[in-house]
């Protein structure tokens, strides 16, 4: 997947200056809790013991999926390109979170139904106006989902080459959280029905019709698949936008924010492929949707907020820019014991075991009951 974009590992040695910086702050050891950990992943991310987390920009990708003709959703598909069109005039919660975050948001059509009129502001593939319907046939071709991908990466390039130093992620397209579902399921071997959920606000009738609809669409592509083929078996094209995107943030050695549960998707398709790009991941909240809490843990990784979102548009990453910023702020201005003359103290009866303080620095710790020991993202090569 977009093998021309090489992955360079965090510099030999950097995390363990890292954590020799973090616990020569001036603190009990520890007692910065799950911010010492992603200090040490921002830091590893940004190749830097002094990172920053500014500027920060919102990749926010649209898309429609012909796999609504099948009832998938409780909403039109026409709402995707009416959002579009909202957040061309700033009125939608990605739009409020991203100026309360002081984050530059950008905005692409990845393939909406439309037809989505030019307008400056949004960015458009260009590829195909909506997937077709993966319940009948595949969603995308091969050259669609590469060209989605590339999309998505030239969207990262672009905002690295820009300056940014957090790249967060966001989509939006009505049925996408069946093409996640399908998706997650085939990558990760985690059964289907598992990650069907209420996506945006499906009653329990609707929800059955769902799972039937789904259950077709798996069929005709059964058992695990590469993460290339499940993106063209099941779309959308947003979400393999936002697997480019994963894998330009890495190359150009940028912190990507991961956002609820279609852009976890992504990213487990994305990690799929290229591994090297998992210690650039940052894993922002836990969304509602109760597939996302099995795909978190299926990657190992334990989110920084928990509340109960359910929206996307990049909504919970934009929530966490506030933690990764002080994350930031730690490494880049707290005084270490011998700048701000304080005595450090019996620093051996206040250090967590070894083996617990790794588990807490490295990929936050894999979550209670996570099925099998996932590789630390913060290990060297
Ligand atoms: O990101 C999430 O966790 C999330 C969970 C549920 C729904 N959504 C949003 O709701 C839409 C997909 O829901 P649906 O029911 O149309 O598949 C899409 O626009 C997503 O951004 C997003
Ligand atoms: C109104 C609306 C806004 C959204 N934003 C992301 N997904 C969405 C789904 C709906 C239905």
């Amino acid at each position: 997947m977009l093998t021309d974009l090489a992955i360079t590992p965090p510099p030999h040695g950097l995390e363990a200056r890292i954590r020799r910086a973090i616990d020569l702050k001036t603190k009990p050891p520890g007692s910065l809790g799950r911010i010492e950990a992603l200090a040490l992943r921002l830091g590893l991310a940004l190749g830097s013991e002094a990172p920053a987390a500014d500027p920060a920009v919102l990749l926010l990708f649209a898309g429609d999926h012909g796999l609504v003709a099948e009832g998938v959703s409780a909403w039109p598909q026409a709402v995707t390109a009416q959002m579009v069109a909202n957040f061309l005039a700033g009125g939608a919660a990605a739009n409020a979170f991203a100026r309360a975050a002081g984050a530059e948001l950008r905005l692409f059509d990845a393939g909406v139904a439309g037809p989505l009129a030019p307008a400056p502001g949004l960015r458009q593939a260009g590829i195909r106006a909506g997937t077709r319907n993966a319940a009948r046939e595949d969603a995308l071709t091969a050259a669609e989902v590469t060209a989605a991908l590339r999309f998505g990466a030239d969207a990262a390039l672009a905002a690295a080459a820009d300056g940014a130093q957090v790249i967060a992620l966001g989509e939006m397209g009505i049925g996408n959280s069946s093409a996640a579902a399908l998706l997650g399921a085939a990558v990760s071997g985690i059964a289907l029905d598992r990650l069907v959920g209420p996506g945006a606000g499906l009653g329990a009738g609707g929800l059955d019709a769902k799972r039937a609809a789904l259950l077709r669409a798996a069929a005709r592509r059964p058992g695990r698949l590469a993460p290339e083929a499940a993106l063209a078996a099941f779309g959308g094209l947003e979400i393999a936008a936002m697997a480019g995107a994963v894998i330009g943030a890495a190359s150009a050695g940028r912190a990507v924010v991961v956002d609820g549960f279609i852009t976890t998707a992504a990213a487990l398709a994305a990690l799929a492929a290229r591994p090297e790009a998992r210690p650039f991941c940052i894993f922002a909240h836990r969304s509602a949707e109760p597939g996302h809490d099995l795909l978190l843990a299926h990657l190992g990784e334990r989110p920084l907020l928990d509340l109960e979102l359910r929206l996307g548009e990049g909504t919970g990453a934009l929530l966490a820019l506030p933690l990764i910023r002080a994350a930031a702020a730690m490494l880049r201005e707290m005084a270490s014991f011998a700048d701000a003359g304080v005595s450090e103290g019996a620093r051996d009866a206040d250090v967590p075991a070894e083996g617990a303080r790794d588990a807490a620095a490295s990929a936050e710790g894999a979550p209670g009951g996570s099925p099998a020991p996932q590789p630390d993202p913060t290990e060297q090569p």
